[in-house]
């Protein structure tokens, strides 16, 4: 496989004046160059954290406990903060932020804002190159230049996402992370970001990784699914393979869970995620999975391939399969 990016054992936690947060909990997986990687879990799963590792965008309080994050050979999380900010933000790995109207400045015209990026990327070149760089980008992006004159709050929730989509291009990346790309937007704008997205990533070859707690949009784009839950992997794997055949109650319950044309009840998966700053034992699903036995509650499950390339972190990942299977 060629992956482009091999995530070991990521353990990343936040220390609060109420205790500490597990939010990554020895995450592993690694990612085929050219996929789109739908990274799907409900509201607190680790989605974003995940995201803002790899970019190394942080907060304080967050400490990387262990892991590694290898991409062309060296350990992101190694590299000199100053050699990562001139070399790699942007240029090699991208964002395109949740919620466009807080990644903007509200007071700084579309223009300014997309020139400072492009100056980070390309300190030598004059104003003029990089406006003919932004111009381009927001082409791909299929918005038009006058943006550029505006203020944030001037444009509407889809101009300013397509916006971010041109400012995460800028420099040409090989991965771009889109966090939560099209939520707030409207039903038909998101199908159109999404569409264009999917095309952009074809056309330049890009390597997608795709938050969202929306199960549509995952089975519309992705290609693989890492399926996130209170900071952990429970599935991972081709998205035919994962949506298709489930391995782990969590994902099989979480498709049934979601609204779709023609279903006529949808299951609720009982009770909530756990309060990360005390995560369960065992397996961290057990206080919601209908099928936990002992085992579960006493031993945590890992993450092992149960055919080329699906992963699954359930004991009984291959029984529960069959049994899903027969009914
Ligand atoms: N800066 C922070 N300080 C303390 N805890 C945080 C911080 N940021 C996130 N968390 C906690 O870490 C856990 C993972 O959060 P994260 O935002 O990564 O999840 P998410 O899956 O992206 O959620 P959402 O879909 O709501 O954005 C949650 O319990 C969240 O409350």
């Amino acid at each position: 496989m060629n992956s482009i990016l091999e995530i070991e054992g990521l353990t990343v936690k936040y220390k609060t004046r109420y205790g500490t947060v597990h939010a990554l909990s020895n995450v592993s997986f690694s990612v085929k160059k050219g996929s789109i990687v739908g990274i799907i879990g409900e509201s607190g799963s680790g989605k974003s954290t995940l995201g803002h590792t790899i970019l190394r965008t942080l907060p304080e309080n967050a400490r990387i406990e262990s892991g590694k994050i290898m991409f062309e050979g060296s350990d992101l999380l190694e590299i000199d903060e100053e050699v990562f900010r001139r070399e790699f933000r942007w240029k090699k790995i991208s964002m395109i932020f949740q919620n466009s109207m807080n990644a903007f400045s509200p007071v700084h015209r579309i223009q300014d804002q997309l020139l400072d990026v492009a100056r980070k990327c390309f300190p030598n070149k004059s104003r003029n190159e990089l406006l003919e760089i932004i111009k381009e980008k927001l082409r791909i992006a299929n918005i038009d230049e006058s943006v550029l004159k505006k203020y944030p709050h001037e444009l509407s929730g889809g101009q300013r996402q397509r916006v971010a989509i041109g400012m995460a291009l800028l420099a040409d990346p090989e991965i771009v992370i889109a966090d939560e790309p099209t939520t707030g937007l409207d039903v038909v704008t998101q199908y159109q970001i999404l569409n264009r997205l999917k095309e952009i990533q074809k056309d330049l070859g890009i390597t997608l990784l795709l938050i969202t707690h929306d199960v549509s949009v995952v089975a519309a784009l992705s290609t693989d699914v890492l399926v996130l839950y209170a900071g952990k992997v429970l599935e991972y794997g081709d998205i035919k393979r994962v949506f298709k055949n489930s391995h782990h109650p969590y994902t099989y319950l979480l498709l049934r869970s979601y609204p779709e044309m023609g279903k006529e009840k949808l299951y609720e998966i009982p009770g909530s995620p756990p309060d990360l700053r005390n995560p369960p034992s065992g397996c961290v699903f057990h206080p919601r999975c209908p099928y936990a036995t002992d085992l579960c509650r006493k031993e945590e499950p890992k993450l092992v391939e149960i055919e080329e390339g699906h992963f699954s972190a359930c004991h009984y990942a291959t029984s529960f399969n069959k049994e899903v299977n027969s009914l």
